[in-house]
């Protein structure tokens, strides 16, 4: 199969089909040659940055209905014209053109191809409209996560989160300082430097840290620099006996047991048995012994555990996930307006079970990546509302164009002591 087309189907998988997008194409790149690998990683993940934007080039030229995936063979293909060098338009026409006679009995053949060719004669359409509209067009972010935005940050943070989003995300890592040091990994390996939002975090500039000996030797995670501020507020010691209520694939767990020097206990529970399986793997690969994985519904564990039986607690909790749209552009593509509500309940009853867990004196964070004050902040002003004996020591957004990371928000309470 040519290059185009599996990038056609694999845009279709993760579009309409909704798989997730960085394990998935991976997997099905596999057999291609490097040079094909990345543009079909490009056209794709271009794709989906882009996706709003595309479309609004060409949709005006259609009357009637478009099958789904033929409007994704439009965008994929307006794409190709208008971000990629060096990609012949006949190629792109032809090759679009081909594959919709394949698809629908050939039905849109005609369409396509004509379609093609008058955006090439015509060029890119004006964005007109209000100033939010030209945001949510020129960034592919819905009107409404725009809207959203403006209203909750103004609209000038609103802006610089969308144009941010367009951009690459740094490779960040973290150093396991249980057998090394940062000085040290950057002295063998030159590619990393020093990240600046923690002392443990490293920037990668060679490639996939993936591949690298540092990552291969359980020397180094992948994490991003903002995700490293969690496990810092939560700030475990070692002898401490700390719950993970929501833990996989375990980068913040891992990272709790070196902060604590791999000394006390972390029982890092998920409710997804696969999942869980992540923290396993992570633990080990890194050589980290006092980390117990569990599949369990972190909301019931108050029955298994007694309360008020650990120094402390994190909820890293389920979230829209809007402060990872840099990483991940599937997000954007599949995002609706209810995301930002369906979560609430969950995230509520977590954060009241992971209460009764604390020690008095101890120490609750709750984190979440994404940028919704309904998940964040007021999610946590209905918690102190509901606890008298809850203390708010800190909170923090990061905003993901601060320090080109992904956007993070949390939070550090305290339960009072027993009078
Ligand atoms: C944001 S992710 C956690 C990321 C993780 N803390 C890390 O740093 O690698 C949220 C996790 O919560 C888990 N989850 C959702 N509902 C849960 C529940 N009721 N009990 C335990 N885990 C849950 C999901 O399976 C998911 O893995």
């Amino acid at each position: 199969m040519k290059a185009r087309e599996k990038a056609y189907n694999c845009l279709c998988d993760i579009v309409l089909g909704k798989s997730y997008s960085n394990l998935y194409l991976r997997k099905e790149i596999n057999d291609f040659s490097s040079a094909d690998k990345g543009l079909i990683t490009n056209i794709v993940y271009g794709t989906m940055q882009n996706y709003l934007y595309l479309r609004y080039q060409w949709e005006a030229y259609v009357q009637s209905d478009i099958a789904a995936d033929m409007a994704l063979l439009m965008d994929m293909s307006i794409y190709q014209f208008l971000f990629m060098d060096k990609v012949p338009e006949y190629a792109v026409v032809n090759e679009a053109v081909e594959i919709a006679a394949k698809k629908h009995k050939g039905k849109y053949k005609a369409m396509i191809n004509a379609m093609l060719r008058r955006f090439l004669r015509e060029g890119k359409r004006p964005i007109l409209g209000d100033a939010l509209f030209q945001l949510s067009i020129k960034t592919s972010h819905p009107l409404w996560v725009v809207k959203m935005w403006e209203k909750q940050y103004g609209y000038e943070i609103a802006e610089r989160i969308c144009l941010d989003d367009q951009g690459a995300p740094a490779l960040a890592a973290r150093v396991n300082t249980c057998v090394t040091s940062r000085d040290e990994i950057i002295a063998a390996n030159p590619d990393f430097e020093k990240g600046c939002l923690s002392e443990d975090a490293l920037i990668y500039h060679g490639g996939n840290i993936a591949d690298t000996k540092e990552y291969l030797t359980g020397r180094v995670s992948i994490q991003d620099e903002a995700s490293q501020c969690v496990a810092l507020l939560v700030d475990p010691q070692p002898d401490e006996s700390i719950l993970d209520m929501c833990a996989a694939p375990g980068t913040k767990t891992c990272h709790m047991a070196q902060l604590m020097k791999n000394e006390g206990e972390i029982i890092a529970l998920d409710i997804h048995e696969h999942r869980v399986e992540l923290i396993s793997n992570a633990a080990a690969r890194l050589g980290l012994s006092i980390i117990q994985p569990w599949c369990f519904d972190a909301c019931e564990i108050n029955h298994e555990y007694d309360e008020e039986s650990f120094d402390r607690v994190l909820v890293d909790a389920p979230c829209s996930g809007y402060g990872v749209m840099k990483r991940k552009n599937d997000i954007k593509v599949h995002m609706q307006p209810e995301d930002m509500d369906t979560l609430l309940p969950l995230q509520a009853k977590l954060l009241d079970t992971a209460f009764k867990m604390v020690k008095p004196g101890g120490v609750l964070v709750y984190s979440t990546c994404t940028l919704n004050k309904k998940e964040n902040e007021k999610q946590i002003e209905k918690f102190l509302g509901l606890h008298d004996n809850a203390q708010l020591i800190s909170q923090r957004t990061i905003f993901p164009y601060e320090y080109n990371t992904d956007g993070f928000y949390m939070a550090k309470l305290v339960k009072a002591e027993k009078a």
